[in-house]
């Protein structure tokens, strides 16, 4: 099987390539394919960029089977330090949605839209086992958080989100799109609250990416035992309606 890794910038798909071993692209498992691919920031470039990916790997006739968000981010203290990994047990975009005078709305309550991916059960706990990572939601931003009030707001809104970024919600809707399951591994650069750039530690989460990646690599190798079975479409016996 397949497996698409997508980081916001290279020094990020760098990391993981190392972690696993590799450089760029490898032949993995049963002649399976492991590709990094730097997407770019936010979750609008790291949509187009994964569906594009997606989109060209399955009209070639090699699809992903998996799809992977991973890089730095910033951590909830109480549950993710610096330096720490969270896997997401599930994908969030925290601020999708609309700010009335009673407080924040999601595109789910308004009714159009969704704002949560789920990575398979199974794989995001056997993922946080092997890498020591905290397994809890991740948030998706388009602003990297930097007061304590606006931490406060999104603590109280997810109150088991472990980390923010800004790209896994993106990453989810492309894999989505195209029917792959998703996963997302952060690596904690920092804590989300105050701005505070000089505390930022940028090459210790990258290290942490590494050595995440290392430990992974064995399952990421042979991930299809823990995804749900997928359902191949039947081939229909009917003729096709002529217009
Ligand atoms: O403000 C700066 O000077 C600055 C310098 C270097 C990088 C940044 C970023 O904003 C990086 C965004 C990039 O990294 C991920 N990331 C890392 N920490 C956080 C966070 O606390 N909240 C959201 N995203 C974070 C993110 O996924 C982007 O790819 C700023």
């Amino acid at each position: 099987m397949r497996v698409l890794v997508v980081t916001a910038v290279a020094a990020e798909a760098e990391a993981v390539a190392t972690g696993i071993g590799m450089s760029g692209a490898a032949d993995v498992g049963d002649g399976g394919l492991l590709r990094t691919l730097a997407g770019g920031v936010g979750p609008a470039a790291a949509a187009a960029s994964t569906a594009r990916e997606l989109a060209l790997a399955a009209a070639a006739g090699t699809p992903y089977g998996l799809v992977v968000s991973a890089g730095i981010g910033g951590g909830f203290p109480r549950w993710a330090p610096v330096g720490s990994l969270v896997v997401a047990d599930a994908i969030t975009a925290a601020d999708l949605g609309a700010e009335t005078p009673d407080g924040f709305l999601t595109v789910d309550e308004l009714g159009f839209g969704r704002t949560t991916h789920l990575p398979p059960a199974a794989l995001a706990a056997r993922a946080a086992r092997v890498t020591g990572a905290v397994c809890a939601p991740v948030l998706t931003v388009s602003t990297v958080t930097g007061t304590a009030a606006r931490a406060a707001a999104l603590s109280a809104r997810h109150p088991r989100a472990a980390a923010e970024a800004m790209e896994g919600f993106g990453v989810a809707e492309a894999a989505a799109g195209q029917g792959v399951p998703v996963l997302e591994i952060r690596a904690v650069s920092n804590a989300v609250g105050p701005r505070d750039r000089a505390a930022w530690r940028i090459g210790d989460a990258l290290a942490a990416l590494v050595t995440g990646f290392h430990d992974l690599a064995p399952d990421l190798l042979t991930t299809a035992e823990f995804l749900p079975a997928r359902e191949e479409p039947e081939e229909s016996e009917e003729p096709e309606e002529q217009p």
